[in-house]
């Protein structure tokens, strides 16, 4: 039954609706992939904390919309199975009240055209049934920051105290979590810094959210996401070497043969292709965990710091401070750090246990891409060196991360804290407690003035 049809028809609905679950719907338009998320929400707590929730995540299949700027229709028919699966999904009755809203993220900052793209998305996302909000590239400063509402609503963080907090070991003295987010081209990191004021006013964001007020530190780096920084690292090699590369961050056996063209197709690598010699890279694998460390520190510029402390690149960082939480797919993710130098290593005595790394990755991820499996040895390394060198997570500071992955049933990513903000589901003060749910209180008003016309 459609909720647009007679007056009646429509009166009954807005009743009944109060009842329905509600939906909505973020597309994650990545550098590497999309996910489509369809979350959940009874209607009428909508302001409450902690009880919109992820029902279904989609992967669209191939390449993140970036990929397709050949050929932008292909960024929008792509989208189109997932679509098909969210109308399976959300009930037919409530698609046409059921918002849709992508946001694209480093991979689109990173494109020239990326408008053509986001018009080609568009036109897919307003065929479908639902109501479609808009297709746009968000900021690094917006993603940073959705990241870290999506994590502290999802830990409860943001409840007054008393109200039911699972998941406790996660909450800093200060009540939140930071939130630390490694993407394909683009990395953030989120918190609430001990140390005030906050000494630049780009990495400064002010909240106030269910009546109280969060000063907090973001930054995001545009081009140290794991493929844009092996990209940053390659060409960084490649100034001292005559075409052939022997890296340690790759292990023995591996060989891959790159144009020097395609490695200087995107803007965060902007100087040194007219100068060299040779058009290819012949890469060939020579892993050395220590000497990976060594050639991935190189793309850490620590020279300067304008401010009182900086991570790299001259980016201001306060003290870091509190848990932190790592939204990616805490399986992989955690696997590549853990075994990152047993899979890179070389050593004779090591070999064994290298190729014991990757062979129990492969028994554990039997559907592990091959790409990802090469790719292991710099990817662990990489986070690692990140966390720690660029970051400056020590080993005691370690113990305060965790890889978050999904918290409940959601994904601990940005979407999430998008949803909420734009269809205003956290407020900035605390809602009145209300004796009853607005349903109950609906659904007693009809029974009411039902018995009195009776
Ligand atoms: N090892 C491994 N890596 C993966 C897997 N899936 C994705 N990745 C890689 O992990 C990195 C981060 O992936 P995402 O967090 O999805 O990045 P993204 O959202 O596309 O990129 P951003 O736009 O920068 O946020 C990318 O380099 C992916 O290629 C996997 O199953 N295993
Ligand atoms: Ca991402």
């Amino acid at each position: 039954m459609g909720c647009t049809r007679g007056l009646l028809t429509r009166c009954l609905c807005g009743i009944t609706g109060l009842f329905y679950p509600q939906y909505g719907i973020v597309l994650d338009a990545g550098s590497s992939h999309t996910n489509l998320y369809v979350y959940e929400w009874p209607a009428e707590k909508e302001n409450d904390t902690g009880v919109v929730h992820q029902v279904e995540v989609c992967k669209v299949e191939g390449l993140g919309i970036s990929g397709y700027s050949q050929d932008t229709e292909k960024a929008g028919l792509s989208l189109q199975r997932c679509m098909k699966r969210a109308q399976e999904v959300v009930p037919e009755h409530q698609h046409r009240e059921t918002p849709v809203y992508l946001g694209a993220t480093a991979g689109m900052r990173l494109l020239s055209i990326a408008d053509r793209v986001l018009s080609a998305v568009e036109k897919t996302l307003r065929s479908s049934p639902f109501n479609f909000q808009g297709a746009r590239v968000i900021s690094g400063q917006e993603e940073g920051a959705y990241g870290w509402i999506t994590i502290n609503y999802l830990l409860g963080n943001f409840k007054q105290p008393g109200w039911l907090n699972f998941l406790p070991h996660l909450r800093s003295s200060r009540g939140t979590s930071g939130a630390l987010d490694l993407g394909g081209a683009s990395t953030q990191i989120t918190f609430v810094p001990d140390q005030e004021p906050i000494e630049s006013q780009e990495n400064s964001l002010h909240f106030r959210l269910y009546g109280k007020n969060y000063k907090v530190y973001t930054h995001s780096f545009l081009c140290y996401g794991k493929d844009q920084a092996l990209r940053l690292k390659l060409a960084s090699d490649l100034q001292a070497s005559n075409g052939s590369l022997l890296d340690p961050c790759f292990h023995p056996g591996y060989l891959r043969i790159m144009n020097i063209s395609d490695l200087y197709t995107n803007p965060c690598i902007a100087n040194g292709e007219q100068q060299l010699p040779f058009t290819q890279l012949h890469l060939q694998g020579n892993g050395d965990y220590q000497r990976c460390r060594m050639t991935i520190q190189k793309i850490f510029n620590t020279s300067h710091c304008p401010y009182s402390s900086c991570s790299f690149n001259g980016i201001f960082l306060p003290p870091l401070q509190g848990e932190f939480g790592v939204s990616l797919d805490a399986r992989y993710t955690w696997r590549e750090v853990s075994g990152a130098s047993q899979a890179c290593d070389n050593h004779v005595e090591q070999q064994a246990s290298k190729v014991f790394v990757l062979l129990q990755v492969k028994a554990e991820f039997p559907k592990i891409k091959e790409k990802y499996l090469s790719e292991y040895c710099f990817s662990g390394t990489y986070i690692l060196s990140l966390l720690e060198n660029g970051y400056g997570f020590t080993m005691e500071k370690w113990q305060s991360i965790q890889f978050l992955g999904k918290i409940g049933s959601s994904d601990a990513g940005w979407t999430l804290g998008y949803m909420l903000n734009l269809t205003n589901m956290i407020p900035a003060e605390k809602p009145p407690t209300r004796p009853l749910s607005h349903a109950s209180y609906y659904f007693l008003l009809v029974l009411s003035s039902s018995s009195l016309s009776l």
